[in-house]
């Protein structure tokens, strides 16, 4: 409960403000919530999801424009001036966002850019929307016999959609596709290995971005009934972006409480600044400089993370039991899974992995062991589609996977984990492992942002509580996966990878970082993994560990297979012991 004051009493405020408040505050607070809306779309695109645009406010400009010139060259409803201004801002973000996109990198926020300068001077310049001038008598929006012409009316209709838009992305980031987008900032190469196809998710995200602001155009417009060029060039753009950043652009609060900020020190300033020097514009710019460098400086993640700080966190409960998900019926014992035939990688001139070749059975547990820089990883990378071999073939049961992405090779039933942990440190246990059942489930963006989702959601959360109760996980789901220690974070991800309910596991050392008694628990795990019929193949650098729980193993050095062979076997081998053992064992 006490968690939840913030919001209660925000929600408070808003239907109490209008009868104590006066035009003046009420016209703000119109413009606080039309900003709030854009600044909704940044915290998914570019605080949640890491990408980054400068175009939002031509977006918000197509949504203005399209509205006002509907509605009055042709007298059409605002209604259908709000469907116009959602499918060609839609339009429009579906084609820079898939121009740009697959390119990755800085290729997004250089072309948002070049988009916002390019639509600021497409207003401007077209006779039929007013040139520079823009376009006057935009009519109010009307709903049968309620009129929207006041700013009192219009105060109802735009927190009205700012509430709807804000609960509609809260049921998004807690849903299959919104999980997939906190889970871009881990990398491309994590999201793909549970089979999410991160250049849908980033495009749909940008697109969803873009409709928010679609839509805070058309309210603009039919709020001040005139639209010109001058709020939807590039500036205006950086402006929406530090009010996501200054609210907290990790929450969605921190739309709202960031355009408000930005709106109220605007304001102040405007009427302080003039009053001190007559160079008042340039001033408010500096002004508004100091404070982003300070706030990035001392509240980095902005207003509503530093305040939550102080807030208790709100007790979760534990996930309800649920019916179990369908698992995979896994291939004969014995029979071949994995096929590496005398795979090369080659780097420039180093030679990575030079004629691999070895195969591991359905329900063997096989190591993969060689001294640093010997090419395991490489090894495990070319297998799960992150790399493609120079030369020779990778095979998974039965299928040729060599020229296969991660994403591919993941939905035919191969789950891995990572040297370097891949987690989303600010996401709970629970929701990380979901992550890893992202291909079992179905449902899209929108079945999420309805809460249509929400039987499939109780079994992939079940399903993820089975796998981190298995992983000795299972006490604190909510816990954040970043407050974990590194070894308990590797044994996260095999939980992760064990809700993808894998034919083959790849880890890459599991029980680096972990006590002694947790090493015998892991070792117990994948025992019992294996009792099931779960195939493994694991990287490993702790011999005692290894020579007690493997089938078989593999030794790489210098890129090349060494030798290959039961533990005993490996570990009395001359060759070996010279190689890797240094002669010790
Ligand atoms: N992307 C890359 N570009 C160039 N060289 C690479 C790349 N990845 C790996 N290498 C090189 O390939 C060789 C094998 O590296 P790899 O990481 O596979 O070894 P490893 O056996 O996993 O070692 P470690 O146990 O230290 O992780 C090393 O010399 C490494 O520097």
């Amino acid at each position: 409960m006490v968690a939840r004051l913030p919001l209660i009493a925000g929600l408070l405020v808003l239907v109490l403000l209008p009868s104590f408040a006066g035009t003046f505050a009420v016209t703000l607070m119109n413009y606080i919530g039309i900003y709030a809306l854009v600044a909704l779309g940044l915290v998914l695109l570019t605080g949640i999801g890491g990408l980054t645009s400068f175009g939002q406010a031509s977006f918000v400009g197509v949504g203005a424009y399209s509205t006002a010139w509907l509605t009055t060259a042709y007298g059409l409803s605002p209604w259908a001036g709000l469907v116009l201004a959602l499918v060609l801002t839609g339009v429009a973000a579906l084609v820079i966002g898939t121009v740009t996109l697959r390119l990755g990198g800085h290729f997004l926020p250089l072309s948002t850019i070049a988009w916002g300068i390019s639509i600021y001077f497409l207003f401007g310049n077209m006779d039929s929307l007013g040139r520079f001038g823009g376009l006057s008598g935009v009519p109010p929006i009307t709903l049968g016999p309620i009129s929207f012409a006041t700013n009192g009316a219009m105060y109802v209709l735009i927190w009205i959609t700012v509430c709807i838009s804000a609960l509609l992305c809260w049921n998004l980031l807690r849903s299959r596709e919104g999980r997939a987008i906190r889970s871009l900032r881990g990398g491309r190469i994590m999201s793909e290995s549970f089979g999410i196809n991160t250049f849908r998710i980033r495009l749909y995200t940008f697109v969803i971005a873009a409709l928010l602001a679609g839509l805070s155009g058309w309210l603009y417009a039919h709020m001040s009934r005139f639209v010109s060029p001058a709020p939807f060039d590039v500036r205006a753009s950086i402006d929406y972006l530090f009010m996501a950043i200054s609210g907290g652009s990790g929450y969605l609060a921190g739309a709202i409480v960031g355009s408000a900020f930005t709106s109220v020190a605007k304001n102040f300033l405007q009427d302080v600044l003039p009053s001190i020097t007559s160079n008042a514009g340039p001033l408010e710019t500096v002004i508004f400089s100091v404070i982003f460098i300070l706030l990035l400086q001392y509240a980095r993640t902005g207003i509503v993370a530093s305040v939550q700080r102080w807030l208790p966190r709100r007790a979760l409960p534990m996930p309800a039991e649920a019916e179990e998900m369908p698992r995979r019926v896994m291939p004969e014992p014995g029979s071949l899974m994995l096929e590496v035939d005398k795979v090369v990688k080659r780097f420039g001139g180093l030679v990575a992995v030079n004629e691999v070749d070895f195969t591991v059975r359905t329900g063997e547990i096989v190591a993969l062991i060689g001294p640093n820089g010997a090419g395991k990883s490489t090894m495990f990378n070319l297998i799960s589609g992150v790399l493609s071999p120079t030369e020779g073939r990778v095979r998974f049961l039965g299928q040729d996977i060599t020229s296969y992405g991660p994403r591919r090779i993941a939905s035919l039933g191969l789950s891995r984990t990572f040297q370097h942990v891949k987690l989303r440190p600010t996401m709970s246990l629970i929701d990380n492992v979901m992550l890893g059942a992202y291909r079992r489930t179905s449902s899209g963006f929108l079945a999420g942002a309805l809460r249509l989702n929400q039987a499939e959601e109780r079994r992939a959360r079940h399903e993820a509580m089975r796998q981190l109760r298995r992983c000795g996980l299972g006490d604190n789901p909510h816990e954040l996966a970043g407050n974990l220690a590194l070894g308990q974070q590797r044994i996260l991800e095999i939980a992760r990878a064990l809700a993808a309910d894998p034919a083959l596991l790849l880890l890459d050392e599991p029980a680096a970082g972990l006590r002694r008694l947790e090493k015998k628990a892991l070792a117990d795990l994948l025992r019992s993994l294996r009792g099931e019929g779960v195939t493994i193949l694991l990287v490993e650098h702790d011999m005692e560990f290894v020579m007690d729980l493997v089938d078989r193993i593999v030794v790489m050095e210098f890129g090349s297979k060494l030798t290959e062979g039961l533990p005993a076997d490996v570990r009395a081998d001359k060759r070996v012991q010279d190689a890797y053992l240094g002669g010790t064992a």
